[in-house]
């Protein structure tokens, strides 16, 4: 086990290019299951989110290359192969393996999934998107059975607007008989990437991105080349930082739109932030003021930002207020925060945010992906030493992190943890 070691207080310069989206990644590599001859998606992260969907279609028997960020797939030899347990359980995103799988094979048995811990995050939206779709979907001792004759499509409302199960019933409809109407649909820019890519496949999808989606069924798909689009919440990430702790940071291959909300909110706060066509130029400020955000399904500002500008609201004048509409208990980063000598209450799906201070380094846990980015932001902004354990939910989401830090000028480093301190943390 390791954990990750920050120098902080240094000011950061240069440039750090992003790498492909994670929550597109998530949802391309199990569409290609929907496919008859083999598919290449381009500009994948280096994220174990990834290498363990490459495991999961090998366990059902797809033939996957892995390199220079460029994954094919094969998945001509696929079987609907039951998944109940094991690497399921490690990512949020295998709930696309059921879409996927139930559109090729009529039926498939996945594992109840994992992923960050942000409260409750129940799927009951997308089994009512399969219910209408024709399958029966039973939940067995944790592992959900999907089955059906045949999948016709319908007309879909979803009470909640869901990413996850905007997608999943994509991926179950574009080989059902006729055609699926999906209402209040979500639109962030991974749907309209995943669409594109089943387009390319020979899918009929009319309306991604917007609230209302078509999908008029196809008998099969094909094989094609597909490249990801830009992780907006790695950019929004190091456009966070470079608002913290940068004399100027270029921040590259960015698609600028993505990130309205966020550029938005530093301006008030009185950061310099200049977007290009794919590039986005940032620079602190030696006075922030404090600004209140509220996260919101796109273009609102994003939930997964929301950890990492809290982090920067603890340099900014006077009380900001952070709530979460989206998972009203996405604040487990705040202890942590906490010990590094912010001030912080969290008060409902509020954390009121006094500034500004000094963070000081300190020994902190990631709980989750985006509260270990928001450690690492804390860290690079503190004084002295912090370390943070955790690391395998910043490794679900960031592609070579440290190379990229120390590209801008940080010092951050992976150590191994003694075997006192493992034991520590297993305990905690
Ligand atoms: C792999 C992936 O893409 N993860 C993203 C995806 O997660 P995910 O797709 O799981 O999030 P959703 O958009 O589905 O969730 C939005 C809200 O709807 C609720 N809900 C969702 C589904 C459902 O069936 N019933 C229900 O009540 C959730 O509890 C949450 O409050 O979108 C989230 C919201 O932008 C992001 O934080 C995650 O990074
Ligand atoms: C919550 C997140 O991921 P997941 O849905 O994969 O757990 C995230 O990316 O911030």
């Amino acid at each position: 086990m390791e954990k990750l070691k920050i120098a902080g207080g240094y000011p950061l310069k240069g440039t750090v290019r992003v790498s492909g989206a994670k929550n597109s990644a998530v949802a391309l590599i199990p569409a290609t299951i929907l496919a008859d001859s083999p598919v290449t998606i381009e500009g994948l992260p280096d994220i174990s989110d990834v290498e363990i969907l490459k495991g999961l279609l090998e366990e059902i028997g797809g033939h996957v290359k892995l390199s220079d960020n460029e994954m094919t797939v094969d998945p001509s030899g696929m079987i609907s192969m039951p998944l109940p347990n094991g690497k399921v359980k490690k990512l949020r995103a295998s709930y696309y393996l059921m879409g996927a799988m139930l559109g090729r094979f009529k039926k498939a048995v996945i594992g109840l999934p994992g992923g960050c811990h942000l409260g409750p995050r129940p799927i009951d939206q997308h089994i009512k998107g399969f219910e209408a779709l024709g399958a029966s979907v039973t939940n067995e001792q944790g592992a959900i059975y999907l089955r059906a004759e045949e999948l016709r499509g319908a007309r879909i409302y979803l009470d909640v607007v869901s990413v996850g199960a905007t997608i999943n019933i994509m991926l179950a409809a574009v080989r059902a008989k006729g055609r699926t109407v999906i209402e209040n649909a979500a639109k962030e820019p991974e749907i309209i990437d995943v669409a594109t890519l089943l387009t390319n496949m020979g899918a009929r999808i009319k309306g991604a991105g917007t609230d209302v989606i078509r999908i008029d069924g196809v008998e099969s798909l094909h094989g094609c080349r597909h490249t990801i689009i830009p992780d907006r919440i790695e950019a929004g990430t190091y456009i966070i930082l470079g608002a913290a702790m940068g004399e100027g940071v270029l921040v590259d291959n960015v698609i600028p739109q993505h990130l309205e909300s966020l550029i938005a909110k530093l301006s008030e706060m009185g950061v310099y932030v200049e977007a290009g066509d794919d590039q986005i130029f940032v620079r602190s400020s030696s006075s922030l003021k404090a600004v209140d955000i509220k996260t919101l399904v796109y273009p609102g500002f994003p939930t997964d930002l929301q950890q990492p500008f809290t982090s920067l609201l603890t340099r900014a004048e006077g009380s900001s207020m952070v709530t979460d509409t989206i998972y009203g208990a996405r604040f487990k980063h705040i202890d942590e925060l906490r010990r590094m000598n912010a001030s912080i209450k969290v008060e409902g799906r509020s954390a009121i945010v006094s500034g500004p201070v000094q963070l000081q380094g300190a020994k902190v846990k990631a709980s989750d992906l985006r509260a270990g980015a928001a450690l690492v932001i804390a860290g690079l902004m503190a004084e002295g030493i912090t370390e943070v354990t955790g690391l395998e939910h910043i490794d679900r989401g960031y592609s070579n992190l440290v190379e990229k830090l120390n590209g801008l000028g940080a010092t951050v480093w992976r150590e191994a943890m003694t075997e006192d301190e493992a034991e520590q943390l297993k305990n905690t």
